[in-house]
């Protein structure tokens, strides 16, 4: 076997578009290649919130697992789940406004579901976990000019907690890079169980 085949695969394959789950993977160590899934995210009906989370991360590494049946693929789901209503990434302004009007001056759930799966050895790990996102109460000045900053367009719940969105939030419970996009400490776990990251 030539050396570069065998560093291949022990790489992970990331199938996710999200610049941030891919930082959060990196900066842990983790060797990855980036290959974004195609699949529609349709959120399955009579399943909680978290169930959701999870369903559509599953979905996510499937769909790459498809074309790379000998790789370990890891898909991840992240949603914002307030009075069991979920948010996703909102659509407008408009959407954004009533996203961040929900969450102001309460608590939420963030809910990153995961899910790592080689086709080839017929595994498939999934997991999910939740942090608890506590607002301080927004004015609409405040909502007006965060939507303004256009962080809120491809997060979860409007809000991204690493950037200008960090001056939202009065408290955490939980796993901060979950918030993130990735709950990096659980995944690194399995990723040494199934010894694609070196004991540490
Ligand atoms: C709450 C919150 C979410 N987010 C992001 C993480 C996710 O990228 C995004 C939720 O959308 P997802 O559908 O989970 O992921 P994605 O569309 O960005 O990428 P892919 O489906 O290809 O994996 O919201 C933050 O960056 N910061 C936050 O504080």
């Amino acid at each position: 076997m030539k050396e570069n085949q065998h560093i291949d695969t022990q790489r992970l394959v990331l199938a996710s578009q999200s610049p941030r789950r891919k930082d959060l993977l990196e900066e842990a160590g983790v060797l990855i290649d980036i290959l974004p899934s195609c699949a529609d995210e349709v959120l399955p009906e009579g399943v909680a919130p978290s169930g959701c989370a999870m369903a559509l991360a599953r979905l996510k590494a499937r769909d790459v697992a498809e074309t790379h049946p000998e790789r370990w693929v890891l898909g991840a789901d992240t949603i914002v789940v307030v009075d069991d209503t979920i948010l996703g990434k909102p659509d407008s302004a408009d959407d954004a406004r009533r996203m961040l009007s929900l969450l102001s001056g309460r608590s939420h759930q963030v809910c990153t579901g995961f899910c790592l799966i080689n086709k080839a050895l017929e595994r498939e790990i999934c997991d999910v976990v939740i942090t608890e996102v506590t607002f301080k109460a927004l004015s609409e000045a405040e909502i007006s000019w965060y939507i303004g900053t256009d962080e809120p367009f491809d997060k979860a719940g409007a809000y991204g907690i690493q950037g200008k969105g960090a001056s939202l939030v009065r408290e955490i419970k939980g796993s901060y890079t979950n918030v993130v996009g990735l709950p990096v400490c659980e995944v690194v776990e399995h990723l040494k169980d199934i010894d694609l990251v070196e004991f540490r």
